[in-house]
């Protein structure tokens, strides 16, 4: 089997690029990054640091890279049995017109092999977002056949793996955290289902996606902004506050409430899935900044991302939200330097009212009462 997989960063290289190389597929990634793409073509390996009680270095083999926006990507999109990303939401619409190049030519050269593309993105169904990019950019005549022979598998993805700390000796040295989740939908592939070692497959993808989405990535966001509030600088430091953790937990719970009324999870499974995030928060072998977790407050404060839909289901079902809100009010306090999106955030709000910009961003209301409860818990936070 070969394989082409999108962003050759800390998730590709650290778990998905990996998983698919230990499961002895041929792997060719393909980045933008240049120091990246030359040190992958010239060792064709690199180390994956698994860190946690037991640690241990997996040396991962076999492994080719080829630059994003090269005609390589047509080539290898026409003839590879499985194409993977892991780019980030808002490069997803940059790398669909290679994959759409590469269909065509699968086409024309009656390539009826079927193709799977599986997006390993932090949003709900990014696969079938990048269909849509993807045909967009693809003409009409393609369209068909691309229904018939091509699978675009929608999956949620979930490993902590924070820029590693020895990144300036060795770009390719990756570390991550023991635990890894990747869940995909099998009743989107195309043709046979395919056996690889740590991909699950379900016919229920969004209780899980959205089960991960908002837990994880909710309590860790708000870790994040409470953390940087409080003036601390990882993750682990932040969720030892007792006050930062009780109000993650507190949102985890409360985001819970809407997830077990809305997929039937159970109460007491799903407390444990809580607490067993938080021990991966506090991970003493993970150096984690609050700036990479807090990144993109625009997009995490989006109406479908993980502070505003939780919300939004407990207005749905008339549940508590108190800590969500505060978690809100949080990302809105959010700065950083390096960070676009942050910068764009403070230049709203020195532009209107805070209630305004939350409606703009969110979609909320601003005249709503839980947009003056963010605005409240905002004002107290000053
Ligand atoms: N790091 C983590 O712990 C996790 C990240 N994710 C998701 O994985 C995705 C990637 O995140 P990270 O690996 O953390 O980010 P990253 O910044 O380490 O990796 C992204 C990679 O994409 C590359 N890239 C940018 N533009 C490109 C293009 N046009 N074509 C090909 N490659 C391009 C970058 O050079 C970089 O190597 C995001 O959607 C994130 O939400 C999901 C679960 C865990
Ligand atoms: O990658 P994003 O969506 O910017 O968010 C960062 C978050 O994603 C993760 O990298 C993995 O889900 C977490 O470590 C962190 O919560």
């Amino acid at each position: 089997m070969k394989a082409l997989h999108f962003g050759a960063g800390n998730i590709g290289r650290g778990f998905i690029g990996k998983l698919l190389a230990d499961a002895g597929i041929q792997l060719t990634f393909a980045d933008v990054n240049q120091v990246v793409l030359d040190a992958i073509n010239a060792r064709h390996e690199y180390p994956v640091h698994v860190v946690g009680e037991q640690a241990q270095v997996e040396i991962v083999k076999g492994v080719n890279a080829v630059n994003s926006t090269s005609d390589d990507i047509v080539d290898l999109v026409a003839e590879v049995d499985i194409v993977t990303t892991a780019v980030g939401p808002q490069i997803l619409e940059r790398i669909a017109g290679g994959i759409a190049k590469g269909l065509a030519k699968r086409s024309d050269n009656a390539n009826s092999r079927p193709l799977n593309i599986i997006a390993c993105e932090n949003m709900v169904r990014g696969t079938t977002q990048l269909k849509a990019h993807v045909l967009k950019a693809l003409p009409e005549q393609y369209h068909a056949w691309v229904e018939a022979n091509v699978g675009f598998v929608d999956s949620a993805v979930d490993r902590i793996v924070p820029p590693s700390e020895a990144g300036s000796s060795d770009p390719l040295e990756v570390t991550v955290e023991t635990f890894s989740e990747w869940i995909v939908d099998q009743t989107q592939f195309k043709g046979p289902l395919p056996a690889i070692p740590g991909m699950e497959l379900t016919d229920n993808l969004m209780a899980f996606v959205e089960r991960k989405l908002f837990t994880l990535n909710t309590g860790h966001a708000i870790t994040a902004y409470l953390g940087q509030l409080a003036g601390h600088n990882t993750i682990r430091e932040a969720i030892l506050d007792p006050q930062v953790r009780a109000v993650v937990k507190g949102a985890m719970e409360e985001s819970g409430a809407v997830l077990i009324k809305r997929y039937g999870f159970e109460a007491d499974k799903h407390a444990a899935y809580i607490q067993k995030i938080l021990g991966r928060f506090e991970n003493p072998y993970l150096k984690d900044d609050v700036e990479r977790v807090g990144r993109q407050p625009l997009r995490k404060l989006s109406a479908g991302d993980r502070l505003i839909k939780p919300t939004l289901g407990t207005l749905e079902y008339q549940l508590p939200h108190d800590n969500l809100v505060t978690g809100i009010a949080a990302a809105l306090r959010y700065h950083s330097e390096q960070d676009p999106q942050a910068q764009e955030l403070a230049e709203l709000l020195a532009k209107q009212d805070v209630a305004a910009t939350l409606a703009q961003i969110s979609g909320l209301d601003a005249n709503s009462d839980v947009v003056k409860a963010v605005v409240k818990a905002w004002s107290a936070m000053a």
